[in-house]
Order: C-alpha cells, then structure tokens, then sequence
C-alpha cells in the first residue's frame, strides 16, 4: 500500500480497460475502480482484475446511514477489493460501521481491505467548501478535522491533497495513510483538480500513495507516462 503509484482506471468499460492494459506488459498494478466503471461493469471488474494479479482500490466514497454503509462494506469486502473510501462527511458512527462490516465480510484468515476516508475533495478550493459547504474555518483546519475523526472511527488513512500529508502524518502519525490524487506533471493541465502537486513533491514529503489518472490513462503512451512519473514520485534521477 504504501509507497504505491494508483492508476485510476477511469473508463466505461472492461473493454477499454483490457485495451489499456495491453500497454503495460503484463506488469502488477495498483489500479483504482471508480464510480464510472464500477457502476457500468460491478463487481465482475474488480474480479477480473485480481485475477490478472492487480490490488485494486474501489473508489465508490459510501456516504449514506451507518446501517447502509456497513451492509454495503460487507458485500464489498467478500469481493476481494485491497482499498475502499467512505466520505468522512457521512459521521464518525458511520465510519465505525464501514469498519465493521468490512470485518464482518472478511473471509476468515483474510485481509480487511483497508479502508480510508476522503476529507475534502481535491476539485475542491478553501473559497469553494466556506461558501457552498458553509463551513468558517481553513481547508487545511477542515481536513485534518476529518482525519482526526476518521483515525478515531479506527480508519486507516484518509484521502486528502498532497498538500495535506505533512500536517496530518504530523498530527496522527506516519503510519495513518495519506492517498493522494491531484497528482500532475509541472507544468500540465490540471482540468478540473484545484489543489494539485508533482509527484516529485509528493514524494519530497512522504505521501503515503498517490492516484493519477488522465495524464496516464489518455497519454499518447500511458506505459512510457507511467514510467516517468514513477520514477518522479520514487525520486529517481533521470
Ligand atoms: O478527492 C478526490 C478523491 C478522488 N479522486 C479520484 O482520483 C482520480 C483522479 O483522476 P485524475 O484524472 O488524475 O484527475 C479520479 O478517479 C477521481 O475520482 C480525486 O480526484 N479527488
């Protein structure tokens, strides 16, 4: 988990994933399934991709009443998923029973996926959550809020901006992980992420792991985009 570069696979269909993949040679990765995907294909995506040897992150973001969210957590965790999110928005109690049933879906002998909350959205400015979420207080004071709660929920990391991770693994520990999307080459588009950094920055400060989607999913080469920012995020020289 830690350490890892997620690719966020953030196509309609396994077709198009099939296709995506052929570029990678038969190497292990860590892909993240979205709601575009998952909701398009189910669960059979998610085996598919174990079977091929990949750790899979399930970005579905459960935000709903605690008994929802722990039915849900443990129907997922009996698919065999390595990472799930909730909204921390979603409560403390929620949080607790997204842990839950994630233990209770576990088979025995087996990992729980572990499970991790997103704070504030990485589309998403200071400007942005005081005047649409009414909420008076810094971004960076909102996030690590979340975190604190999440970690007390007894989650094991939260989803943040890279720009997040130093205050949170300050606070909560090193060991509480930061997963990072917003993540862009210097001087790249950044569409519609607002609080971004380079994966050399984001390796410069010990992020946890980090999630990129487009600039590797509609590169011209995505193995080649890969490899670059690989080796930008492990800090190796060119
Ligand atoms: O705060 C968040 C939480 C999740 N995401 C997801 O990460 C990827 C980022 O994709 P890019 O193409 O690199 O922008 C995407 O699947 C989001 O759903 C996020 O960006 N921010």
């Amino acid at each position: 988990m830690k350490d890892s570069l997620i690719i966020a696979v953030d196509f309609s269909t396994k077709k198009e994933v099939e296709s995506f993949l052929q570029h990678f040679k038969g190497e292990k990765l860590f892909l993240k399934v979205g709601m575009e995907l998952f909701y398009q294909e189910g669960p059979r995506i998610v085996t598919f991709l174990k079977e091929q040897g990949h750790q899979v992150f399930l970005d579905l973001k459960l935000h709903d009443i605690p008994n929802t969210v722990y039915r849900a957590m443990k129907g997922i965790a009996s698919i065999g998923v390595d990472l799930v999110n909730v909204h921390a928005a979603g409560g403390q109690e929620m949080m607790q029973a997204a842990r839950e049933g994630l233990e209770a879906g576990t088979n025995v002998g087996g990992n729980r996926p572990y499970c991790v909350a997103v704070t504030q959205l990485t589309s998403t400015t200071e400007e942005q959550m005081i005047k649409e979420q009414l909420i008076n207080t810094s971004l960076e004071d909102s996030v690590l809020h979340y975190a604190t709660l999440s970690k007390e929920a007894g989650l094991d990391g939260v989803v943040c901006s890279v720009h997040e991770s130093v205050y949170i693994h300050k606070k909560l520990g090193s060991e509480f992980l930061t997963i990072c999307p917003g993540v862009r080459p210097a001087n790249s588009d950044i569409q519609d992420q607002k609080r971004v950094a380079t994966p050399t920055f984001a390796g410069s400060i010990g992020v946890s792991a980090i999630v990129i989607g487009r600039p590797i999913t509609q590169a011209t080469n995505p193995f080649e985009s890969y490899q670059l920012l690989l080796n930008d995020w492990r800090g190796v020289k060119a």
